[in-house]
Formats: structure tokens, sequence, C-alpha cells
């Protein structure tokens, strides 16, 4: 049976509906960003951009940066849009639009991350850089999914026992990067980490402007959660679904987080914008390494 018109959306032109991207426009390697501004921050590096795409929070360029080709697009901010992205950027490999059937032979996509987070650890620095070896989202995407058999229920079980997570919130989810790409992308440079992802910058993430919270001593708790000698050093609004995606639809993925604030200390960098220039020049000499 091919796929409903209601269910792969495709426009006019035949790109996908969300990205407006054809399957020829997207490079087997993907770096994405939350930023739409951090794309051309990017690819001012690459000696060609083949293609420019911009619709609503995604801005794509695809294009050469030392010889190999690689789309880099940015997702906005939160794991809501990564559902749409990565479902879209999959699609454009491993469903055949005209047919509207998934291929045959599927396409495995290396895809990282270059975004900025806060350390809950005092020993972790502002203007670190971290990659994830861990995730923890406490934005519930992968529910919606059939997720279970890579799930790491035994760390999520004991984090809610640790901390006392309340159970109105979505249950814990725990997936692993992929392990080729964080031996590729680690180095005496950065920091291997636990990160945590949620759905807001604020409450979600403890900041108090105005507006009380739960528990304040949220961000302790979750920083002195201890499994097995792990601890979580950080919190963003992304990776859990990248991680998460990638794994159930044969991506592999990674996520390298410049470190703009220290939640422990209350410290924030001097210059962000340096800070994330240097995570992008690290990462893609490591892409091409
Ligand atoms: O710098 P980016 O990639 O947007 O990542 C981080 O910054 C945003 C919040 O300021 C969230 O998207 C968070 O994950
Ligand atoms: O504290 C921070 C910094 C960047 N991005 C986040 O999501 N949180």
């Amino acid at each position: 049976m091919s796929i409903q018109a209601s269910e792969l959306i495709l426009n006019a032109d035949g790109s996908i509906y969300h990205l407006n991207l054809l399957p020829e426009d997207l490079a087997q390697t993907v770096i994405t960003v939350g930023d739409p501004e951090r794309v051309p921050k990017i690819t001012r590096h690459f000696s060609k951009i083949e293609v420019q795409k911009h619709k609503r929070e995604f801005n794509i360029h695809t294009g050469i940066y030392k010889g190999k080709r690689i789309t880099v697009m940015s997702t906005g901010m939160g794991t809501d849009n990564i559902d749409i992205a990565f479902t879209e950027l999959d699609a454009l490999v491993n469903i055949d639009f005209q047919k509207r059937k998934v291929k045959e032979n599927l396409t495995s996509l290396d895809i990282i991350r270059i975004g900025t987070t806060g350390s809950i650890q005092e020993d972790i620095p502002v203007d670190a850089f971290l990659v994830s070896e861990l995730v923890m989202g406490f934005d519930g995407l992968l529910h919606f999914y059939q997720s279970e058999q890579f799930l790491k229920e035994a760390i999520s079980e004991e984090f809610v026992k640790q901390t006392g997570w309340s159970s109105k919130k979505a249950f814990p989810y725990v997936v692993e990067g992929s392990p080729e790409l964080f031996e590729k992308m680690h180095s005496e440079e950065t920091v291997a980490g636990f990160t945590a992802t949620n759905i807001g910058f604020y409450g979600p993430q403890g900041r108090v402007l105005r507006l009380p919270i739960p528990d304040e001593k949220m961000n302790e708790k979750i920083a002195k959660f201890n499994y097995e000698g792990r601890r979580i050093t950080n919190l963003e609004m992304e990776t859990s679904g990248i991680y998460g995606m990638s794994k159930l639809l044969g991506h592999k993925a990674i996520s390298m987080n410049a470190v703009l604030a220290n939640r422990a200390t209350g410290e924030f960098t001097k210059d962000p914008s340096a800070l994330a220039d240097g995570l992008i020049e690290y990462t893609l000499d490591r892409i091409v390494s």
C-alpha cells in the first residue's frame, strides 16, 4: 500500500512538506543547529554552497567542506521540531516519493548537532565543549513511538526514585548516542557528558524570573543523581529527540554542546558568539578527519 497524501505530504514541486527539500538536496552527513542564523556561520567555511532553502525555522544549506558534501539545517528550539525535522530527513532518503513507498534498501545518515547548553555541574565550566554520550529526555516524545526495545529503563527508574520525579511530568527516557560518532568527535578538548533535554528554557530548566516553580531544588537533585557512577551533566532542548528519532529510524547521531552557562555557579560566558564559532570549527575539522 502506498502512503496516503495526508501522511506523506509533498509540496507542488515534489519537495517534503516542512523542510522544502527534494531528495537530491540532502547530503548523507547532516549538521543540525537550533538557531537559523547559525547555519551561515557554519557554511561560511564551505568552498561551495549548492542548495539554500528556508521555511519557518528550517534554514538549510547543502555544500562542500574540504571535499565532503554536508547539509546544515536549523531545527528551531525543542523536540517537537525534532520530530518533524527527523521524520522528513528520513523520508528524503528512505521513501520513494513517486511510488509513496518505503525503499527496500535503507540509507543511514550521520547527524551531528552543534548546540548550546547549560552545565549543572560546578566542575564543567562555561566555555567547555561537551559531547553527549547519553541523554535523558524529559520531553516525552519517544513515548509516542514504539521505542521500549532500546530505552535504558533501569536508569530512568532509578532517576525517578532518587529525585522524587513527579508523575505529572513525562516519564524520563534514556537513549545512547552513536558510539562510532562519539569516538570520532570526542577528544581531550571535549568533556563526555550525560545530557538532559527539557521542554523549555525557564521553569522546565529550573529558572525563576517571576514565576515560582514547584521544586526550586530540582536542578540540584538532577545534578546529584548517580547511576553506577554516571551523573547528568548539562541541560538543553533537542538532544533526546535527536538520539531517539535517530535510533528509531536507523541513523547515527551525536550532540556537540558549547557550555554557555553554568547553572551551579550562576555564570554565563563572556562571548557566546566566539564560543559557538569555536565549537563549529572543532566539529567541522573532526567530521573530515
Ligand atoms: O543553541 P541551540 O542549538 O538552539 O540550543 C540551545 O539553545 C536554545 C535555548 O536558548 C535551545 O534550543 C537549546 O537546546
Ligand atoms: O542553560 C541553557 C543554555 C543554553 N541552552 C539551554 O537550553 N539552556
